[in-house]
């Protein structure tokens, strides 16, 4: 993530990391802020054993596509809920990217950071038959939760 202050929203996706028995790494780097180490961590970042790659940032949202420019590993950038603009700055600055550096883009906040920790994990699933299971039994947990009817009725 670009800074401490994405981390309430990032930890969504920790948590359902978490969950799902997948190792993750989190770290503060910025395009913006701290250059060498993004660059250190995209070149370095595939030979170091990651596999996908979840970019959260707010505003001028250069982060994940920064990422994307540096490593071929998937990158899934999280639109962060700025202040000032919502997040539509945000999630304009990583979902357009030019041809042939892709970043998969999530929603704004924490539904964002959810699903990419969720997306993450399907594409980790395709060679791991275990978390495939895990990632079924999860669905099928959320399935569980959903009433039929509404409880105030
Ligand atoms: N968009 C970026 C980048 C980047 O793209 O590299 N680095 C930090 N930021 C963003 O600046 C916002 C405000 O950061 P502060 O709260 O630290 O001032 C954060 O949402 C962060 O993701």
């Amino acid at each position: 993530m670009g800074s401490q202050s994405d981390w309430p929203t990032m930890k969504c996706a920790a948590r359902v990391l978490d969950q799902l028995g997948v190792e993750h790494d989190d770290r503060i780097v910025s395009a913006h802020r701290t250059p060498d180490r993004l660059h250190a961590f995209g070149k370095g970042a595939a030979d170091d054993g990651f596999k996908v790659i979840i970019a959260g940032a707010g505003g001028a949202a250069h982060l994940p596509g920064m990422i994307a420019a540096l490593t071929h590993l998937p990158v899934l950038g999280v639109p962060i809920q700025s202040r000032a603009l919502s997040g539509l700055d945000s999630l304009l600055s990583i979902v357009q990217m030019p041809a042939g550096i892709p970043t998969g883009t999530l929603a704004i906040g924490e539904a964002g950071a959810t699903n990419a920790g969720l997306l993450a994990a399907s594409i980790l699933a395709l060679s791991d038959d275990a978390l495939a299971r895990r990632l079924q039994d999860w669905r099928a947990a959320q399935t569980g939760t959903v009433a039929e009817t509404p409880s105030d009725k």
